[in-house]
């Protein structure tokens, strides 16, 4: 890999949410963790909600043991998550913002406004050897107070972006994109390493794998919807080629 690789992480947490809707342990997201692997996923990522509503503690310890491809582990800032992450140490964690009664993460974390709890909570797992994340939005005051705080990554959340393409509202999409493209610059310039996710589909990574200084997408709902027609490995070599076609485009 060189240094312009754009890395698929594969988000597994919806595989878990069919198989808690019946409880049991079918499906299995470390047996698709692995499926993905095979099929070209850099990495797994998965969130373990404070609601346990899909991911659940067993899971991050399974995928941190049987899985070989790096695991980014998604939490809250909470003391409850930080006990987990220092125990399991995953190759990444990315903190992202949680509210028990929303239906997805609906926005980036405020790093500006957490600044002072979050300055110790990443200092702990950054000193642990954990690869901080932190998933805002594409906000210029956010990046720039994610380089305060020492994390050496950050997730721009792509959620706003997704949905107003999804819905058909091309101003507002357009505007998204040009804040995402700046704040990857921007990001970037500050010497972050700068990942992507939420809400992406296949048109949309590959529009965002232009973007020459991103190094990693993250992507579960619509990769899970898309393996129900055609296979979770065709899924990932279909979105593989996507980005790879948006690498091409940029260079
Ligand atoms: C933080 C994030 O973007 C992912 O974890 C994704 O949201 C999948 O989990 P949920 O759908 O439960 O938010
Ligand atoms: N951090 C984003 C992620 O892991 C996947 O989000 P989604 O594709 O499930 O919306």
């Amino acid at each position: 890999m060189n240094d312009k690789t754009l890395r698929l992480g594969v988000n597994v947490d919806h595989v878990a949410t069919v198989r808690n809707a019946r409880g049991g342990t079918h499906p299995d997201p470390v047996k698709a963790a692995k499926e993905a692997i095979a099929a070209g996923a850099d990495g797994i990522t998965a969130h373990l909600r404070e609601d346990r509503r899909h991911i659940r503690d067993a899971d991050i310890e399974r995928l941190r043991a049987e899985i070989t491809k790096p695991l980014n582990f998604e939490m809250a800032a909470t003391p409850e998550m930080s006990v987990m992450a220092l125990r399991v140490k995953p190759h990444a964690a990315c903190i992202v913002p949680e509210r028990r009664e929303e239906l997805t993460t609906e926005g980036g974390l405020d790093v500006v406004g957490l600044a002072d709890g979050l300055s110790s909570f990443v200092g702990r797992l950054n000193d642990a050897g954990i690869r901080v994340s932190l998933f805002i939005a594409a906000d210029p005051k956010q990046i720039e107070m994610a380089a305060k705080l020492k994390a050496p990554v950050i997730e721009i959340h792509t959620g706003a972006w997704c949905d107003a393409i999804a819905e058909g509202h091309a101003s507002v999409a357009d505007a998204e994109w040009r804040r995402i493209a700046d704040g990857v610059r921007i990001a970037s310039d500050l010497g972050l390493e700068v990942h992507a996710g939420h809400g992406l589909n296949y048109a949309t990574a590959e529009q965002i794998a232009t973007l020459p200084n991103l190094r990693e997408l993250n992507i579960g709902h619509f990769l899970m919807g898309e393996a129900l027609s055609v296979g979770l490995s065709q899924t990932i070599v279909t979105m593989r080629a996507a980005m790879d076609r948006g690498r091409v485009r940029a260079s």
